[in-house]
């Protein structure tokens, strides 16, 4: 199984029982699926996202340690920091981590526009995210809302995160072996939107319900093509321990390019759902102990970030 299967939200409303329907299959058997034609984020506000993004990220390294990674908050800008359990080495990034319900603290505001606009690009990302989670409540027994009421991002206690990447050029090194972009890791969230731009290749995934070694290492990878306006989206941790492992989380990596490829900066953004901290995980057939979406996000930073100062 390697194909990532491309579900068109075109004409909601009448399709949706097909749309849910390829939605489901695709969470069970493969972990990935990529949206397009969604009405919102539309393909113009993706593009606005990663124009901001773009000017974030140009900025002096003094400006950007303004807003710095706050390792309990899981917000802000990090450089080069993010140790990935499955390689041992940094992921050679910069990310900004922001987060609905802090707008105002620990957000950049060295760029016009910047707050507005990418606190509308969340509202509409979770909107999306909460019309694919919506099939995936049904399907396991809960309220068609259940996943709303699970991610309110305007309390205290919300966790869903946007992220914006950036890679740097890297033309003309090559990286020793055992560096990554993105090191090989499973998202620890409900489901993750990940916003790629045409020509932005690199990110790779291992799909399907069999991963056969230790983070993936040696198994099969596909490469997903990169266009602006199509989301790939992937099924994380909780969700998969919320449906009693029905539907698949799975591994990606973005490979760090050899001399003679395409070695030029890459740029993705990706929204992250994760349930308020006071709600509690447990599937229908109570498969693993319950745990709140809080210890959760806890116990999975802490084996993942294992080198955030
Ligand atoms: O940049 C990408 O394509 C992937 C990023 C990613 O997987 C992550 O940040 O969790
Ligand atoms: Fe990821």
């Amino acid at each position: 199984m390697s194909d990532i299967p491309v579900i068109s939200f075109r004409d909601f409303e009448n399709r949706k029982q097909e749309i849910g329907n390829q939605l489901i299959y695709a969470a069970e058997n493969i972990g990935f699926f990529t949206v397009c034609d969604q009405a919102y984020p539309s393909v113009d506000d993706i593009k606005q996202q990663f124009s901001l993004s773009e000017q974030f990220f140009a900025q002096d390294d003094n400006v950007k340690s303004q807003t710095p990674f706050i390792k309990d908050k899981n917000s802000g800008w990090e450089k080069m920091a993010q140790v990935r359990p499955s390689t041992g080495t940094p992921d050679q990034k910069e990310s900004l981590q922001l987060q609905q319900h802090t707008k105002g603290q620990n957000w950049p505001t060295t760029i016009n526009g910047f707050e507005d606009k990418t606190e509308k690009f969340m509202i509409n990302s979770r909107k999306l995210s909460m019309q694919i989670l919506s099939f995936f409540a049904l399907a396991l027994g809960f309220e068609e809302d259940f996943f709303d009421r699970a991610h309110n991002v305007t309390k205290e206690d919300a966790q869903s995160t946007l992220r914006l990447l950036y890679y740097p050029d890297i033309t003309g090194i090559q990286l020793p072996k055992g560096y990554w972009r993105a090191g090989p890791h499973t998202d620890f969230d409900v489901l993750t939107l990940l916003f790629q731009h045409d020509g932005g290749e690199g990110l790779e995934i291992c799909p399907g319900r069999k991963v056969q070694t230790s983070f993936a290492i040696g198994d099969e990878w596909t490469p997903v093509p990169a266009k602006t306006g199509h989301i790939v989206c992937n099924i994380g941790d909780m969700l998969m321990s919320w449906s009693d492992d029905r539907f698949k989380s799975n591994f990606h990596r973005v490979r760090a390019p050899d001399l003679g490829q395409n070695q030029q900066t890459r740029m993705s953004i990706a929204y992250f759902n994760q349930v308020n901290k006071n709600v509690i995980i447990q599937g229908p057939l109570k498969k693993y102990p319950a745990l709140t979406g809080g210890d959760y996000i806890l116990q999975a930073i802490a084996r993942n970030f294992s080198s955030f100062k």
